[in-house]
């Protein structure tokens, strides 16, 4: 374990991998404890992997896409094509992470660091080269709010000293285009590597905006993408007045995201709005460019 004793706890991982406390399942514990597969089904490396981006709303999408009765998820994020210390472990330690599933469902994993990962593209295509790829994206300045509010939250629950965003973007007067976060943001840097991997026809973007306002919508553009019988309907949603989002309503249950999932984001001051923005523009229209398809960001 790279953790030190006693063992860490869930906020101070959160924070340590940068993620959302309500990302860690106990993933051994389930393998541990699991009731015996149904017949008929065994665990199979996915034929679709959401690869992100970080805080564009990957879990909702995951989530969402669960309803489909043809489709199989994997309950945590996996980081096996992004993390060296997983890669190294073999394929088979990746296919044992996954969930049973029959033949006719396809399996789905979601690990939001993949789009913005080094090596994740040449690895997931030497996995399958003709995987389908989803990308959820959103407007980039407010990927970098949600991104900061995340690192917020988790420094708060573990008593560390937090700074207000403009602190952290703007240095000595300038953006600090350094922030992790922005370079995040940087669609098109990110994309192009992807692109030199997989053909464009083998990667869905759904419009995180989207997502958030219409889910039906987007489920149903992903459903044609992956060929799937259109099984999405309306009455699997349900606004929910106090979440300020959508819940899902699937056999008989009624679930909201994780309370992690659609904090409020700082109020941040106008110019240096302005000013992510028109960082931000130029490398949005060469994304557009790039997928040949374009969003209302800022
Ligand atoms: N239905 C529903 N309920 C709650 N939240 C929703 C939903 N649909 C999309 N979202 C948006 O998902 C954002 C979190 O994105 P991710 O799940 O990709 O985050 S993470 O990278 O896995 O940490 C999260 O970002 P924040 O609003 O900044 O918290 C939400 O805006």
């Amino acid at each position: 374990s790279p953790f030190d004793y006693p063992p860490p706890t869930n906020s101070s991982l959160a924070e340590a991998l940068q993620i959302e406390v309500g990302e860690i399942n106990n993933t051994s514990q389930q393998l541990l404890f699991s009731t015996p597969p149904p017949p008929g089904t065994i665990r199979r490396t996915p034929q679709t992997i959401i690869i992100g981006v970080r805080k564009g709303g990957t879990r909702a999408l995951l989530e969402m896409l669960d309803i489909h009765p043809n489709i199989a998820v994997a309950a945590t994020e996996v980081h096996f094509f992004d993390w060296d210390e997983n890669y190294i472990k073999g394929i088979e330690w990746y296919r044992s992470l996954m969930p049973y599933s029959f033949e006719n469902q396809i399996t789905i994993e979601k690990t939001p660091g993949y789009f913005t990962s080094l090596q994740a593209p040449e690895r997931i295509h030497s996995m399958n080269s003709s995987i389908k790829l989803l990308l959820i994206l959103r407007d980039p300045t407010e990927r970098v709010i949600s991104d900061y509010t995340q690192v917020y939250y988790n420094r708060l629950e573990n008593h560390k000293p937090v700074q207000p965003f403009e602190g952290i973007v703007i240095k000595n007067g300038a953006l600090n285009t350094k922030y992790k976060a922005i370079q995040r943001s940087l669609y098109d840097v990110h994309m192009e590597r992807w692109l030199k991997y997989f053909n464009l026809n083998q990667i869905h973007i759904v419009d995180g905006n989207t997502l958030i306002k219409t889910p039906l919508t987007e489920l149903q553009k992903v459903e044609r993408f992956l060929n799937l019988p259109p099984r999405i309907v309306s009455s699997n949603f349900y606004f929910n007045q106090t979440k300020g989002f959508f819940c899902i309503r699937s056999d008989g249950k009624e679930r909201c995201l994780h309370e992690s999932k659609g904090r409020p984001h700082p109020v941040v001051n106008e110019t240096v709005l302005e000013q992510l923005y028109s960082y931000f523009r130029e490398h949005n229209h060469r994304f557009y460019q790039m997928v040949n398809q374009s969003f209302d960001w800022h």
